[in-house]
């Protein structure tokens, strides 16, 4: 069965662009309850940890330094189904192949910067929730 919970992060350009205001609002007003929330920001290292599934791969290094350059908000969300439908709703990873009207369309900037994360599989999900949110704080 699908699980109900997926994680997002506000990426560093999209959070100094001040637009986390409006991809919340667009967040909740496609279903998604907000269950925690944090404005942090990842060292080199926790930016590594998060993304070590990319290790090797040609953007590590870059996405690594774009993630810990500057705050970000992760966001725990709750949905039915909410990893495939989060990721289908913010759009292609690419903000210029997203579809109009998507997250990524409206706020990304570059294929690295594209305004948003989610999570690929509720067992990633569970994994980014508790990298970013303590027990006690998910409840
Ligand atoms: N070819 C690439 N060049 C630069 N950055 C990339 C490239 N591919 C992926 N990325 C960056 O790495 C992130 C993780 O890549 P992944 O393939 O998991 O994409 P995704 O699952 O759509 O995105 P996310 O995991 O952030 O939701 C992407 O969101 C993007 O910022």
């Amino acid at each position: 069965m699908a699980g109900n919970l997926t994680l997002t992060m506000i990426k560093p350009t999209a959070f100094n662009k001040n637009y986390t205001g409006a991809i919340l609002k667009m967040i909740n007003e496609a279903g998604f309850t907000i269950k925690a929330m944090k404005l942090t920001q990842l060292t080199p290292q926790q930016a590594g940890t998060f993304y070590a599934v990319h290790k090797g791969k040609p953007f590590y290094d870059s996405l690594v330094s774009f993630m810990s350059s500057g705050p970000l908000v992760a966001v725990l969300l709750e949905k039915e189904n909410a990893v495939e439908e989060f990721r289908n709703f913010i759009g292609a990873t690419n903000p210029e192949k997203a579809e109009e009207g998507t997250i990524r369309k409206l706020y990304g900037t570059s294929l690295q910067q594209n305004a948003v994360h989610g999570s690929d599989s509720d067992e990633n999900a569970k994994v980014e929730a508790e990298f970013f949110f303590s027990k006690l704080e998910r409840f």
